[in-house]
């Protein structure tokens, strides 16, 4: 069973307070987990502990059956040239696929995320909606373990984000877990869990009248 799981997890760096403090976590495959809170509030840095990049200054993470850890970053990055197919093509044949195959299922997964139309432009030619779609299609190919997706909207305006939230489901896999740090209602809504770090910051018990439970 691939798992992650976090217990008591807490973390400041030298010359910032404690980001978040005492926070436990559980990640299992099939759901897509939102990582939300406010800005600076340190959900790139968690998505960093999760990948094993940075410790925590206290508490505990395990993974377990994580052999492969995919990102996709707000800067979609492509080989301008190159076939937009091409970039989804790839880590299937590098997985080994042949390429008959590995087209073939290329060109499926970019159905899912409404991608088929520019399939066979290059990837300079993709709009920021598009190219961000692509990401996500290619970081699906790879068949990670863990799909860890940092702020996936925050370079588009709001109407071309929209076309990235609504594929956003596409990313699920039943054998893999995916966590998405984001500031955006709607990807947020697009995930089927939401981790909120505005309740775990130190200070949040003397913040009189504010947020939810
Ligand atoms: N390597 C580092 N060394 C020192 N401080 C850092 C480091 N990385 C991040 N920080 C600081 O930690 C805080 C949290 O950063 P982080 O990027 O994790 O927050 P975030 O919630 O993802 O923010 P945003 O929503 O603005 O992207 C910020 O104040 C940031 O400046």
């Amino acid at each position: 069973m691939k798992t992650v799981r976090a217990r008591g997890l807490s973390h400041a760096f030298a010359g910032t307070g404690p980001l978040f403090t005492d926070l436990d976590l559980d990640l299992v495959p099939g759901e897509i987990v939102a990582l939300v809170g406010p800005s600076g509030s340190g959900k790139s840095t968690l998505l960093s502990i999760i990948a094993g990049w940075v410790r925590p200054t206290a508490g505990t993470i395990e993974r377990e059956g994580i052999t492969h850890t995919g990102w996709v970053f707000q800067n979609p990055h492509g080989v301008p040239r190159r076939a937009t197919l091409d970039h989804v093509v790839l880590p299937l044949i590098a997985q080994g696929l042949h390429r008959a195959d590995a087209e073939n299922e290329a060109r499926s997964l970019m159905e899912r995320f409404a991608l088929a139309h520019v399939a066979d432009r290059p990837f300079r030619a993709l709009s920021g909606g598009e190219a961000q779609r692509l990401m996500l299609a290619r970081a699906t190919a790879t068949g990670s373990d863990l799909m860890l997706v940092d702020e996936p909207t925050a370079q588009l305006d709001l109407s071309t984000a929209g076309t990235v939230n609504a594929v956003l489901a596409g990313i699920a896999r039943d054998d893999g877990i995916v966590v998405v740090a984001t500031h955006d209602p709607a990807t947020r809504d697009a995930c089927t869990r939401v981790v909120d770090l505005a309740h775990h910051q130190a200070q949040a018990t003397s913040t009189a009248g504010q947020g939810t439970a």
